[in-house]
């Protein structure tokens, strides 16, 4: 057991060191908040999706935008596509593919922003929600797994997470990079919280 423990988090350590070492990414991340940053400074507002693992990092994002990170502010405009009524009414009607698209469609703007987060960047509702955003002039920022992604060649920028065969590790990145986009988001639009 103890060997497996160790085994998982020396895992995690170097995936995180490998991330941290491509200086695209880095540069990446810092894209995508100015993505951010200006939509939200122009009123336009932030949708999130994803699958799985991935839908709960999606609603993590927007709750800490609408709610609070890590100290008090104005609440700032986003939104994880989960509404369960949504989501049963849409996959049933028309498909699972189209549960994500369907509500960017109805939702969204030109200047906003997709934040499409697939391990694989395989998943066919994201690449589709990728597509519809893309139609409207909603900026697509697309978290992935390996480089090379359906996903990637639909984003604006793409931040890729390469972490092992699995979405475990890739999706152990993408929760860092959320975090860090909303903190980014934070310290421009609130610089008071980080004086
Ligand atoms: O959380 C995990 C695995 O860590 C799973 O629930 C995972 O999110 C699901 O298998 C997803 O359906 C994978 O989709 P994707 O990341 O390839 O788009
Ligand atoms: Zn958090």
């Amino acid at each position: 057991m103890l060997s497996h423990i160790r085994n998982s988090l020396e895992e995690a350590r170097r995936a995180l060191d490998n991330f941290i070492a491509n200086e695209q990414t880095l540069k990446n991340i810092e894209r995508a908040a100015g993505l951010l940053v200006e939509s939200f400074e122009n009123k336009g507002k932030a949708f999130s999706c994803g699958n799985g693992g991935s839908m709960c990092d999606a609603m993590h994002f927007a709750e800490e935008l609408t709610g609070r990170y890590r100290k008090n502010r104005p609440g700032i405009a986003a939104v994880s596509i989960s509404d369960a009524s949504h989501i049963s009414c849409v996959a049933n009607d028309f498909g699972y593919d189209y549960i994500f698209s369907r509500y960017v469609e109805s939702h969204g703007r030109a200047g906003d922003v997709l934040i499409a987060i697939s391990t694989s960047g395989k998943s066919p509702n994201v690449i589709k929600a990728a597509e519809a955003a893309r139609a409207l002039g909603v900026k697509v920022v697309a978290l992935t797994g390996k480089p090379g992604s359906a996903l990637e060649a639909l984003a604006d920028v793409c931040i890729c997470a390469p972490g092992g065969d699995f979405a475990d590790r890739v999706q152990e990145l993408h929760i860092k990079v959320l975090h860090i986009l909303i903190e980014l988001v934070e310290r421009k639009l609130s610089p008071g919280n980080y004086a």
